[in-house]
């Protein structure tokens, strides 16, 4: 940190440091008054005594500089407060609740933004009389769109982060995720920006100093001082000069900072659509008579109502899953994957979604379920591990905070239990010292040690299906080997279900015990992985299993590429969504979809490949 921020930010603190101190102890300082006539002979030079030299009146110049950073840091700090309180609360409520909120706020914003500012502080102080309190609440008030802009910008990436939508998974309140997850994070970029509002407001009040409209005399101000110094511009510019420079340095030091500052918060983002459940309208679900499954997934659709028309991003998916059972969903990417799981999660965007099927949870159905019944569900019996662990993880808190959340929301436990058991879950995904490890933050953390992070959070309060978004991809090979490893190992101590979103094919197989294939939002081949894998009848599949690569692949061996591009969801091919890109489509692909048929398991294909996928490089070269 220290490094990053560089020698310059020292300095430019050190500068800020030393103008505050003089000007909280300009009283106590063993110097002359700064309205103290004839301190020194008039117009004189810097000297010993007087180290800015003396004014048209003889006083000390230094005294005055020094007092005049009182109403300039005074009205600095002040306003920027001013402006961030009232900005602050405004920002967050439009980023976090969005829509029309949002649209509100941000429209009475940019009509505020659009008002030449210093022409209205003009207006404003000339007509309710200058004074230090009618300047401080001018110049913070125009601060208040700025303010209202910034944090509402920063409230918007970081509520778009995984490690909000982590917090959502583990059933955390909103005004929790507002408190312990987005404030932490807006307070670094509010901070950078109010020394950079310091700097702007010193300025302003400098130009409202130096038009007479500010703090009246006696009392100095480094613009006043200036515009007294205007007429000794000939024979005396220290007096110009020395305000001037100290006004120049500070307004300089505030920006530097502010600048160093706005540098920590180029934080990556993970390109994840915020989520929002909208209430259900029925009430809360009967326990649902037919199968025993854990977890059973009927007919689920997730529509979204877009300007190019609707996006059916998953498309009637059904499937059930067993205790002790990993589940894979494999697809290409825009298949539907990860919105199947967010689907089933009931972690979706509030409007122009429309989701319809059925989520049993032991019998329970989710779908009917209220966010707040939701809340108590997601942690204790649904975990999620996400793709990249950094941005699961919120940066500006540390491991044990994190993992201590959920256990105190969710299962009671008091500062030192969740310490303690915190500390066991880290010990549990196999990292050396928990202990220690707690009071660190994720920067500090390698990425697989990340990810054991996020897979202990998510199994922390015992959850009995853990959804687990590609959480290898992040990560190097042989990271990868161990986490799923992990995974599986705790699948068997926990005996829960565990779902299994990947791309890579070799994963899958090892690892699967059954296979779902997603392509265009809907299931088109799904079974046991060894039914999947020895016996294919699904081209597509046939397709993504030729484009895998193999260990066993000899050197130089050309890996098939699916030909054409994945279908525009809107506007999807008839008749088989795959049959523009399928070497075996006959007519009957293009008049009519194929039903899931069952042949050992289920595939939608009229006309299936027949033979078995060996492992062997002959039948891949095919
Ligand atoms: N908010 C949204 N509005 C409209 N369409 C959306 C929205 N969110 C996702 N989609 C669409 O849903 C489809 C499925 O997305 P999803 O993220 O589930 O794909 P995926 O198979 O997980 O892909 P990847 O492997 O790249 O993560 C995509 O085509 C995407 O364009």
């Amino acid at each position: 940190m220290r490094r990053r921020l560089g020698p310059g930010f020292w300095i430019a603190a050190c500068w800020i440091l030393l103008v505050l101190a003089g000007a909280l102890l300009a009283d106590l300082l063993p110097i002359a008054r700064y309205d103290e006539t004839l301190a020194g002979p008039p117009r004189s030079g810097p000297s010993a005594d007087h180290p800015f030299g003396t004014d048209g009146l003889g006083r000390d110049v230094f005294s005055r500089v020094v007092h005049g950073s009182r109403v300039s840091l005074g009205v600095g700090i002040g306003a920027v407060l001013l402006g961030l309180a009232i900005g602050g609360p405004l920002g967050i409520l439009a980023g976090y609740r969005r829509r029309a909120t949002d649209a509100i706020i941000m429209a009475f914003n940019d009509v505020a933004l659009a008002f030449p500012s210093l022409v209205f502080a003009l207006a404003v102080v000339a007509f309710a009389g200058a004074s230090l309190r009618n300047v401080l609440i001018v110049l913070g008030v125009l601060g208040v769109p700025a303010w209202t802009r910034l944090i509402r910008g920063a409230t918007l990436s970081f509520a778009d982060r995984e490690f909000v939508l982590a917090a959502r998974v583990l059933g955390v309140r909103d005004s929790r995720i507002l408190w312990r997850e987005i404030m932490p994070n807006v307070a670094v970029p509010a901070a950078s920006y109010a020394f950079i509002g310091m700097a702007v407001v010193v300025v302003a009040e400098g130009s409202l100093a130096f038009l007479g409209l500010s703090v009246q005399a006696p009392t100095p101000t480094w613009g006043g001082l200036i515009n007294e110094g205007r007429t000794l511009m000939d024979d005396a510019p220290h007096v110009v000069l020395a305000p001037s420079l100290v006004m120049f340095l500070t307004v300089l030091s505030f920006n530097l900072v502010g600048d160093r500052l706005r540098a920590l918060t180029d934080v990556r983002h993970s390109g994840l659509e915020p989520v929002r459940q909208a209430p259900p309208a029925a009430p809360a679900a009967p326990v649902h008579a037919v199968g025993d499954s854990l977890l059973q997934v009927e007919d689920l659709r997730t529509h979204f109502v877009t300007e190019r028309g609707l996006v059916k991003a998953v498309d009637g998916v059904s499937f059930t899953l067993e205790r002790g059972r990993t589940l894979a969903i494999v697809g290409e990417s825009g298949s539907g994957k990860s919105m199947l799981i967010r689907s089933i999660l009931g972690l979706l965007p509030g409007s122009g979604v429309d989701r319809s099927g059925n989520v049993y949870l032991d019998g329970d159905d989710l779908t009917r379920r209220t966010p707040e019944e939701m809340r108590h569900i997601l942690g204790p019996r649904l975990g999620t591990v996400f793709q990249d662990p950094m941005t699961a993880l919120n940066p500006v808190r540390t491991i044990g905070a994190q993992l201590a959340e959920p256990l105190r929301v969710h299962l009671g436990m008091n500062r030192k239990q969740a310490r303690e058991e915190a500390a066991r879950l880290l010990a549990q995904v196999g990292i050396p010292d928990p202990g220690r490890m707690l009071g660190r933050y994720p920067h500090q953390l390698s990425g697989g040690m990340r990810q054991r992070v996020t897979i202990a959070m998510a199994l922390s309060c015992g959850p009995d299906v853990l959804f687990a978004d590609e959480p290898t991809t992040a990560l190097d090979v042989t990271i990868q080997d161990q986490v799923l490893r992990l995974l599986h190992r705790l699948r068997e101590e926990r005996h829960m279900a565990v779902v299994l979103v990947s791309h890579d094919l070799a994963v899958v197989r090892e690892w699967a015990d059954e296979v779902i294939v997603m392509y265009a939002g809907k299931v088109v081949e799904r079974g046991p992985t060894a039914e999947i894998f020895g016996r294919t009848r699904m081209p597509y599949t046939e397709a993504l299993l030729q484009a895998a690569p193999r260990l066993t692949d000899p050197a130089h061996h050309r890996l098939r590429v699916i030909p054409g591009r994945p279908p525009d969801l809107v506007d999807l091919p008839s008749g088989c969504a795959f049959q523009p890109r399928c070497a075996h489509a006959r007519d009957r692909c293009v008049t009519e979809a194929p039903e899931l048929l069952e042949d050992g398991h289920l595939y939608a294909c009229w006309y299936p490949t027949g033979s078995p996928i060996s492992e062997g490089a002959e039948s891949r070269g095919r």
